[in-house]
């Protein structure tokens, strides 16, 4: 059993704690109260995601004093869609939400994102507080207030930048979790090591032939992990700088998700195979060596996570449209596309005006 993890986020818009590891939620029994002032809690909730927890959750909720109001969907990157956004915007004024009142999302980071955006824009900002229950969701996703939802021009296209009141992310949710989403939270561990945390990268490698998803050696990773966005996002919460590094592997990995077929491939898949290529496209262009590619490949593969295009869910994958999708990206200003590389693990740098004849000739290579 992990311990107890309190880690402040400074965000210049909003402070807020993350409560990670085992007992989160109990311990966040008198908080819950005081950001539920209208005694019920408005949840939000990935149906697969609260079936193993939602005795636990209501007995907490009951200490509380608070009587738990459901909203439920189905978890996946479907419910970031404009049809999700409205049904929850009118179940929330069903209800009559009051702006003091939180919406809770309970679920992984796609219900996380809807709810960060309906909160965000319900009667011009309700109060949120997300219960990450994935991995993924638990060291990224439910930090740092990007919420927002995908269109069919790609992901998070729109959205907002809205912190959370207050993040618990319990490690007993995790131990429903599949071992498929596990690992696609691993890749955005992984990748905060190489961005800017060798020290993390090097424990991940040091695992040696254990099993790198055991619950039990994750824990502290989660805290890291969660840590290392704080201080990040404290830095600069809208990603007008150094923010833009956690999108390390996203450029591909955001064009990868939008031409998958439908439902192929998780967000963290296609962050193992996304880091990988940024690594590798690195050392194409001369910024280093081969061996950061290489050993971003063996501590994700190690996970069972893929590292090739060839090897990616919900391929074939046409390099030209990968392109054209990258060329969509959020990061971009003025000509070229904007990447997330590195001269080394642990040393990313944000890298503008690409030409993308030039990525498409290095994709031409790798599918
Ligand atoms: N806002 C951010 O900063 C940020 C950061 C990273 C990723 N994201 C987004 O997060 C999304 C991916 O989130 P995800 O990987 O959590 O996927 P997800 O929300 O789709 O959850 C993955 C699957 O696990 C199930 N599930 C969730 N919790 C469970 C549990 N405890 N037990 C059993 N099943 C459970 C869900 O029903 C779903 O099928 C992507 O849309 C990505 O773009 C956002
Ligand atoms: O929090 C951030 O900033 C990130 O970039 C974290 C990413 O892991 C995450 O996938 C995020 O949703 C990507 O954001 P986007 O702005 O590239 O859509
Ligand atoms: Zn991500």
């Amino acid at each position: 059993m992990s311990e107890l993890f309190r880690i402040p986020v400074k965000a210049a818009s909003r402070a807020y704690d993350v409560l990670a590891g085992a007992g989160a939620l109990e311990a966040a029994g008198a908080s819950l109260a005081r950001l539920c002032p209208r005694g019920r809690a408005v949840i939000l909730a990935d149906a697969a995601a609260l079936a193993g927890h939602r005795a636990r959750l209501e007995s907490v909720l009951a200490g509380a004093g608070l009587t738990p109001d459901f909203i439920l969907l189905d978890g996946g990157e479907g419910v970031k869609s404009w049809d999700a956004l409205r049904i929850v915007m009118d179940a929330l004024l069903d209800r009559e939400m009051a702006r003091n009142e939180c919406l809770i999302a309970f679920g992984g980071g796609t219900v996380g994102d809807l709810a960060g955006f309906a909160a965000s824009i319900m009667k011009r900002g309700c109060g949120f507080i997300q219960m990450p229950t994935t991995l993924l969701a638990q060291v990224d996703s439910s930090v740092g207030g990007k919420t927002g939802i995908n269109t069919r021009h790609g992901k998070n296209l729109v959205g907002s930048f809205y912190q959370p009141d207050l993040v618990i992310a319990d490690s007993g949710f995790l131990e429903s979790l599949p071992r498929r989403e596990l690992a696609a939270g691993y890749a955005e561990i992984v990748k905060a090591g190489l961005i800017a945390d060798k020290p993390l990268f090097e424990r991940l490698e040091a695992g040696g032939s254990g099993d790198p998803l055991a619950l039990g050696r994750l824990a502290a990773f989660i805290a890291d992990a969660v840590r290392f966005k704080a201080r990040i996002v404290a830095e600069d919460e809208r990603e007008a700088g150094v923010r833009a590094l956690l999108n390390l592997g996203h450029t591909f990995a955001h064009a990868f998700e939008a031409d998958a077929s439908k439902g192929a491939l998780i967000h963290g898949e296609a962050v193992a195979c996304g880091i990988v290529m940024a690594l590798k496209f690195s050392a194409r262009l001369g910024l280093c060596g081969p061996d950061g590619a290489e050993r971003a490949a063996a501590v994700l593969g190690r996970a069972g996570l893929p590292v090739s295009i060839r090897d990616l869910p919900g391929g074939p994958y046409d390099p030209a449209s990968l392109t054209a999708r990258m060329g969509q990206d959020k990061k971009n200003a003025g000509s070229g596309i904007t990447l997330v590389l590195a001269r080394g693990v642990g040393e990313a740098f944000i890298s503008p005006g690409h030409d993308p004849a030039q990525i498409n000739a290095f994709l031409e290579g790798e599918v």
